[in-house]
């Protein structure tokens, strides 16, 4: 769907206080927003951008060590299901599959520990059956780590160490979830929120890091994890085994221990640090539609529609291609979707929002638009300021057009319904948004966009390219590719200042199952009727566009006879 709106926000400030940058509401508040593309300079840095410099020399510096300690916090943040309070029943909306999955290593682990006493204790007396359940488990888990590591896989960093760093941080954000559960409470009206009574507010907070904003989940977790003695530590789980390798001793297990306390303090409020770092973005969307929560959860406003969509997509094959599902919440009388925030853990990141498709409507939107057929002025007038040619002179007369008229005109303009895709707006690193693409309408116009999005860095170009040649592959398999309709999703692609790049698949508002005997190949025309949306069609051509920018990238460096003078 179209940009429509935008806004950043500190991701400590309530959500109330979130400013919104919106085409449709007002277009006044917090940062710079470009009416059009073709008079901003993408490639000016501002002083933001030379800050950004500072902290990636010093974000260099501890990464590795970010790494280990996410390790050692996630080891702590498993603890026996029976400790999780209340707030998990607010959880039942959630589909229990995915639940399950989220909670089953946790469960797993405790189950794992009894099993193992069990089965020594069995050993002694040549019982097997304990033996052959200890060996399904350890099954199991094998199953359910290759699961997660597929999943992780989706990562693209252009480095080894960037790559375990993110991948550590979705490994810990999945863990901190299942913790934050443990904490929140819900109140008479259902909302879901934060026991903040607790709060070590700064304190332990290492010598020389005042400056860090501890996060209130993160601390909540820390006070709740040093209270547990440190044989905790001994639940050796995956990420505990990338700190104490096995053949340490015991008294070097144990310094390491202790040296890992007191940098897991300091490590994760260095981590919390440098998600502050940077504001979070809604770059397209209906305003107020999208919210951050204090918890650092996005909040979309609840859509019956997408919300059956991205429960489905939890066990479908490109789960790891969409923000992880959180169920859903009641916040101030309004219903929210709750996902994974898809910016955590960028610095300063650039984002782009693909929306996907060679039409942004639904075939019943035409059938109800033919026999209501109510004038828009607001469109009317986006249409004028775009092109005042567009209108008819009925339109003109009347003064407005109808939604469909303006969708159609929308996607016939733009490179929808060539392409099968349209850049809907863009958010470069220093703040600076830009999304007025109306007029970008030919395969050599977005080529340039996509160089001047990544600033013609080769490696994140090909990331991206590798990133949705790997979602090519991956709808191939999907069986919820094959049995719905994509309309008006988008793909939100994101790079940061570390070469962090990844593409999501966003956006399930208008994505509806097809009937029984309708089977889509998303990638022939579509005409009224055969209920085609294009989405392969537009994949391709990004793909294929994305390619002629990595070759025109290239070229650039190619070094010239000048470079020998
Ligand atoms: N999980 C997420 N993590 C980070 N940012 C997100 C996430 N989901 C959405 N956004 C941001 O919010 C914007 C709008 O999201 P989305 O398209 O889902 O909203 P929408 O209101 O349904 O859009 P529309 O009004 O076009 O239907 C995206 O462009 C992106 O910038
Ligand atoms: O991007 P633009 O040019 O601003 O146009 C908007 C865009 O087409 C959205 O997709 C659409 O919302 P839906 O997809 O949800 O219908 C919205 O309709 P709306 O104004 O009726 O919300 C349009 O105004």
């Amino acid at each position: 769907m179209s940009i429509s709106s935008l806004f950043m926000k500190g991701l400590d400030f309530p959500m109330q206080s979130m400013s919104t940058l919106s085409g449709k509401a007002s277009d006044a508040g917090d940062g710079e927003v470009a009416r059009d593309a073709g008079e901003e300079n993408i490639f000016d840095f501002s002083s933001s951008s030379i800050k950004s410099h500072r902290f990636k020399t010093t974000g260099l510096r501890i990464r590795p060590k970010l790494a280990s300690a996410q390790a050692v916090l996630s080891s702590k943040l498993e603890q026996p299901l029976g400790t999780q309070t209340s707030a998990h029943e607010e959880q039942e909306d959630m589909k229990p599959e995915y639940l399950e999955r989220l909670t089953r290593s946790t469960e797993e682990m405790t189950a794992d520990k009894d099993i193992e006493k069990q089965v020594m204790a069995d050993e002694a007396l040549g019982k097997e059956d304990s033996k052959n359940e200890w060996k399904g488990r350890t099954e199991l888990k094998e199953k359910l780590k290759d699961r997660m590591r597929e999943r992780l896989g989706g990562c693209l960093d252009n480095d080894e160490s960037s790559e375990r760093e993110m991948t550590d941080s979705r490994r810990h954000r999945q863990r901190s979830w299942v913790a934050k559960q443990r904490h929140a409470h819900t109140s008479r009206d259902g909302e879901l929120y934060m026991d903040r009574g607790t709060e070590r507010d700064g304190e332990d907070q290492d010598r020389g890091m005042k400056e860090f904003v501890p996060h209130p989940v993160l601390s909540r977790v820390l006070l709740h994890s040093s209270a547990s003695s440190s044989s905790s530590f001994n639940n050796s789980s995956a990420e505990s085994d990338e700190v104490f390798s096995e053949g340490e001793d015991a008294a070097a297990r144990r310094k390491t221990m202790s040296r890992c306390r007191s940098w897991r303090t300091f490590l994760t409020m260095m981590q919390w640090s440098k998600r502050t770092q940077s504001p979070w973005i809604q770059l397209a969307g209906h305003q107020g539609n999208v919210k951050l929560s204090e918890g650092g959860e996005v909040l979309k406003r609840f859509c019956e529609v997408e919300n059956i969509c991205l429960q489905a997509l939890m066990s479908d094959a490109l789960y790891q291609f969409v923000p992880q599902y959180f169920g859903h919440i009641s916040q101030d009388g309004d219903r929210y979707i709750r996902l994974e925030d898809l910016l955590s853990g960028l610095k300063y990141p650039v984002i782009m929002d693909c929306k996907m498709g060679v039409r942004t409507y639904q075939e019943d939107e035409i059938i109800k638009a033919r026999s209501n057929v109510t004038m828009r002025t607001d469109m009317y007038h986006k249409m004028v300021k775009v092109d005042p040619a567009a209108p008819t002179e009925e339109e003109h007369a009347l003064g407005g057009v109808t939604k469909l008229r303006y969708m159609q005109w929308r996607d016939d303009s733009s490179t929808t319904s060539t392409l099968g895709f349209r850049v809907e707006g863009i958010v470069m690193g220093n703040g600076k948004v830009l999304r007025d693409f109306y007029k970008t309408c030919t395969n050599a116009q977005v080529t340039e966009t996509l160089l001047s999005f990544t600033k013609r860095q080769v490696p994140i170009l090909k990331a991206y390219k590798s990133r949705l040649q790997a979602l090519n592959e991956t709808l191939k398999l999907s069986a919820f590719f094959s049995k719905h309709e994509i309309i008006g999703s988008s793909l939100l692609f994101v790079h940061d200042s570390n070469n962090k790049a990844n593409i999501w698949m966003i956006d399930f508002g208008k994505t509806i199952p097809t009937p029984d005997n309708v089977h889509l190949k998303h990638d022939v025309p579509w005409v009224e009727g055969n209920r085609e949306d294009g989405y392969l069609t537009g994949l391709i051509s990004l793909i294929s566009l994305l390619g002629e920018a990595i070759g025109q990238a290239e070229e650039d460096k190619e070094p010239s006879l000048s470079d020998f003078h």
